[in-house]
């Protein structure tokens, strides 16, 4: 039904006159086997006049028929596609924890099996529409021929539908079993493609994540559709017996009830004229079926409502148009965040954490695997809402409606940056010379040539792509820059330019920084450094204070 809604919502105007269209070209056909029937019975004259209303009844079943369904499914193909870049667009606009609980798989199943499922069912519609009015006039034809036949025949064919119904909701609990399963099956196919080095090593991995991970699920997603499609055979055959049996059963009636046999014959005419709509309409249930579950997925990931606009929801008015370029800029006081607990393991708490980022400066957190550091660089950025505590920017509090406002002041380059072969600045517009400039002194100028805002080039080496994801940030000259370990994959003479000259250089163009960094022998570009372990925030005292790895004995 919500299919249904969906389309009519969208239509503008165009599915009242295919329905019309529909409902005529249907009606048309109608008429056609009404005419036929009254030759039979001799009621009406094989002459020209006779012939000429077949020859138009069958134009206008061709006619109204081709332009009713050729508008429904360009509706349905329109439906399709706002679909795919409306859902998209609630993705995006979806808060990060939101779509790290849903998960990658899910959301990839989703993008992909759902809303193709739904392009599937609206394509049906414009079928199921004609169909069902063949049906219903057809049934009004039958009462019309004989009532006391049409009773008999119309409670024969609800009793069926009754028994019917049961199996058709057994099919829709399987169906959403299916697609539960489908997600299980989009994170094997994830692990088949990002694991593919790791699997390729090792045959004996390869066998168990074969097994375990795909195969097992691949069969009892095989298993439950089966079971789906067993119940759907299941109601094509009963339609099938049933019509069949309604017109056996309509003879011993006819004759029983005193009616005459070229009536029944009539009658039975078009009960066979309508098992082929009929039989079309059951055929179709599991693709509607599956479009409505897949609908209901798409609602049950809980994105944002739909909104056309890419302005930033914060009401600008009563934010400052600049950040302060002295004093304290980003200041958190008590702020909490829980990680949630999984499969039976706790959840990870950081916090509370008070911190007071001064504009210009330069400040490095330091801490071990764990600690919680990407955490915080993620809370400052605005992407994760804190549990408790308040965030100042510019002495403002950053509250939900002001959240967008804090994001827009941030740059990051996070541990596993994506690249997009775009480079976008403030507002939209970059600033070629910065960017080739950037391009230049990152040593990237050999490898990507930048035309206009696009890259040539983003299949770089780690070390690469995390130099390209700072080019990105820098040319989107925000106040604050994030950095994850940037350093990490940079060899050592890279690292001495990073720390040496690029660092002071963009704090002292008017950034404040926050870099995470485990580079000691670079501690003295920052102003301050911090230790985030356990998720608790100290200031660092030196290397003293790192705690050495676990060694255990070799065996
Ligand atoms: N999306 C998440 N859901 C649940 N727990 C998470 C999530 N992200 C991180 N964690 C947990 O939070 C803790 C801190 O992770 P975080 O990535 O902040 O540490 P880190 O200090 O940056 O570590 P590293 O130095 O290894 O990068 C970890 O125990 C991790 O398991």
């Amino acid at each position: 039904m919500s299919l249904l809604i969906v389309l009519l919502r969208r239509s503008r105007g165009r599915l009242p006159l295919a329905l019309l269209l529909g409902a005529a070209g249907s009606l048309a056909g109608l008429a056609v086997i009404a005419l036929v029937n009254r030759l039979i019975a001799g009621t009406a004259d094989p002459d020209a006049a006779t012939f000429g209303i077949l020859g138009l009844l069958l134009a206008a079943v061709f006619g109204c028929g081709f332009a009713s369904q050729a508008l429904l499914t360009a509706l349905g193909h329109a439906v399709v596609c706002e679909l795919r870049t409306a859902t998209v667009k609630r993705l995006l606009d979806t808060d990060v924890e939101r779509l790290e609980a849903v998960g990658a798989p899910a959301l990839y199943a989703t993008l992909t099996k759902d809303i193709a499922a739904v392009g599937q069912a609206f394509n049906r519609l414009p079928f199921v529409f004609c169909n069902g009015v063949l049906v219903l006039g057809g049934f009004a034809y039958l009462a019309w021929l004989s009532a006391p036949l049409f009773l008999v025949s119309a409670a024969a064919i609800g009793l069926a539908v009754g028994a019917a119904y049961g199996w058709v909701s057994a099919m829709r609990r399987l169906m959403i079993a299916v697609r539960a399963i489908d997600d299980r099956l989009f994170a094997g196919y994830r692990g088949a493609v990002e694991g593919r080095n790791e699997l390729a090593l090792n045959t004996a991995r390869k066998r168990v994540f074969h097994r375990h991970d795909l195969t097992a699920v691949a069969e009892l997603a095989r298993d439950t559709e089966t079971r789906a499609d067993r119940y759907w055979v299941l109601s094509l055959s009963w339609t099938a017996l049933v019509i069949l049996g309604v017109i056996v059963g309509i003879f011993a009636v006819g004759d029983a009830l005193g009616q005459p046999r070229s009536l029944t014959a009539g009658f039975v005419l078009v009960l066979m004229f309508l098992r082929m709509p009929l039989s079309d309409l059951v055929g179709t249930l599991p693709i509607l079926l599956s479009g409505g579950v897949a609908l209901a997925k798409v609602e049950a990931l809980g994105l944002e409502p739909h909104r056309a606009s890419f302005d930033n929801p914060t009401a600008r008015a009563d934010v400052p148009a600049a950040l302060p370029t002295a004093g304290p800029l980003l200041e958190l006081s008590g702020v909490v965040y829980d990680h949630p607990a999984q499969g039976g393991e706790p959840g990870f708490h950081l916090g509370p954490v008070d911190l007071t980022l001064r504009a210009g400066e330069i400040l490095f957190i330091v801490g071990g695997n764990g600690g919680g550091k990407s955490t915080l660089l993620t809370l400052l950025a605005g992407l994760r809402r804190p549990s408790a505590g308040t965030i100042r920017l510019a002495g403002i509090e950053v509250t939900e409606e002001r959240r967008g406002w804090l994001r827009e002041q941030i740059s990051a380059v996070f541990s596993t940056p994506y690249l997009f072969d775009r480079l976008v600045g403030p507002d939209g517009r970059l600033d070629e010379a910065l960017a080739q400039s950037f391009l230049h002194r990152l040593r990237l100028d050999r490898k990507v040539t930048l035309t206009g805002d696009r890259l040539s080039d983003i299949r770089l080496s780690q070390g690469q792509r995390k130099r390209l994801a700072l080019l990105a940030a820098a040319v989107e000259e925000r106040p604050i820059l994030l950095l994850d370990e940037w350093a990490a994959d940079q060899d050592p003479q890279f690292r001495a330019f990073f720390y040496d000259e690029l660092l002071p250089e963009l704090a002292r163009g008017g950034r404040t920084i926050v870099a995470v960094s485990h580079d000691d022998r670079y501690f003295h570009r920052a102003d301050r450094v911090l230790r985030c372990d356990a998720g608790v925030l100290t200031p660092w005292t030196g290397p003293a204070a790192e705690s050495p790895p676990v060694m255990e004995a070799a065996q």
